[in-house]
């Protein structure tokens, strides 16, 4: 699956490039005057192959969620079991990303792929109907979990190859099944307490930048926690020396489930030539592994916050994206990107109903 799925990611559609172009300048603004929302449209015209592409809607959220065995090395100050418990916070509609969900009409999709196995996740929530149908609605649990959590990986490889290409394949299904339920646009999600050391493990590993310049305190480390943080990430690049031409390779080495499932998500999205709104740092990551494997993935990609983790600016200039907010978020779950929803929405129902000056006879400069 993974392997067809690269293979689908194509270029953008030139013809429908050039006619978004053209549209956008016999629109009644001055050309230009709708600045990146120009761009952004004509980018996602050639996506769809169609000009005007549709308007991307409904979003619709995936939280891949997981768990991490450098936990163990103290990079976080929070118990692992938060994962676990943040993900019964989401399927009750009680977290940020529910709110801005609800702020938005996005779907909520949950989807373990990765968490602890423990007391906590013996109660939780059945697997609910796909949103987008009739009795869907609510947040829905996915339930992929690939393996209890990542191994420590200052000590081993996180994953298997195999446990890697699994969790690559969760995101990929999700994204098929949230676009055949009618989702007009891929929101990334992440939970796992501690991913913020692999995300910056991998962006260090895809941009060859120092891991103290792509390292950042996550949830609120003090200043001896930081300091291992980084430690931990050049001890771990050391041990594995990942190779950025085998992004399977990357991901088992020093990724996260969660991570490796994002990137088969964007994969997914892309070859479907739907658009990706990207959030934080662990969705930045995790596009570098999805370029790796399939280079024209970029063109799905949309930046929809710059997180105020180091690593995520990093990446996303290494992705040659330019996010569309930039609020100091540092929280994930999907919540900066669902906020920019709106925006990109908005740049695309320009195309659909903006009159030309020829149709409102207004005279050109
Ligand atoms: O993506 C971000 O901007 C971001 C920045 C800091 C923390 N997070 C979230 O916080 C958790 C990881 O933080 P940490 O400090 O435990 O590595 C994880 O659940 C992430 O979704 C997310
Ligand atoms: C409470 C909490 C909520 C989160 N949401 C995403 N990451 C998180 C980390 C913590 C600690």
């Amino acid at each position: 699956m993974l392997e067809q799925t690269v293979a689908a990611v194509a270029p953008l559609d030139e013809a429908a490039v050039a006619a978004a172009r053209a549209l956008q300048d016999r629109l009644t603004k001055p050309a230009g005057s709708l600045g990146a929302l120009e761009e952004l449209s004509v980018r996602l015209a050639g996506l769809a192959g169609a000009c005007p592409p549709p308007v991307p809607e409904p979003a619709a959220v995936a939280i891949f969620a997981g768990d991490h065995g450098v936990h163990a090395q103290g990079v976080t100050p929070w118990p692992q079991e938060v994962t676990a418990q943040m993900v019964t916070n989401f399927l009750a509609g009680g977290a940020v990303v529910n709110a801005f969900a609800r702020q938005t009409g996005a779907t909520v999709t949950v989807v373990d792929v990765g968490v602890r196995k423990g007391p906590l996740l013996s109660h939780s929530v059945e697997e609910g109907p796909l949103p987008n149908t009739p009795g869907g609605g609510g947040p829905r649990l996915v339930s992929a979990n690939v393996r209890s959590g990542t191994r420590d990986l200052t000590v081993e490889p996180a994953l298997t190859r195999e446990e890697a290409r699994d969790a690559v394949e969760v995101g990929i299904r999700i994204a098929h099944e949230l676009l055949d339920a009618g989702a007009g646009i891929l929101v990334t999600g992440d939970m796992g307490i501690g991913n913020t050391t692999p995300a910056a493990a991998l962006i260090a590993a895809f941009t060859g930048v120092d891991p103290a310049e792509v390292t950042g305190r996550g949830t609120g480390v003090d200043d001896p926690t930081y300091a291992r943080k980084i430690e931990v990430i050049r001890t771990a690049l050391a041990r594995h020396r990942p190779d950025p031409a085998d992004p399977l390779g990357v991901l088992a080495a020093v990724g996260g489930l969660e991570h490796a499932a994002l990137a088969g998500f964007v994969l997914g999205g892309a070859a479907r030539r739907a658009p990706v709104l990207l959030d934080g740092v662990s969705a930045v990551a995790a596009a570098l592994v999805a370029v790796a494997f399939a280079p024209d993935a970029a063109y799905a990609l949309v930046a929809g916050h710059r997180s105020a983790e180091p690593g995520a600016t990093a990446g996303l200039e290494r992705l040659g994206l330019t996010p569309i907010l930039d609020l100091g978020l540092r929280l994930g779950e999907g919540t900066g990107a669902l906020l920019a929803f709106p925006v990109v929405a908005g740049a695309v129902r320009v195309l659909h109903e903006v009159a030309t000056f020829d149709s409102a006879g207004v005279s050109e400069k």
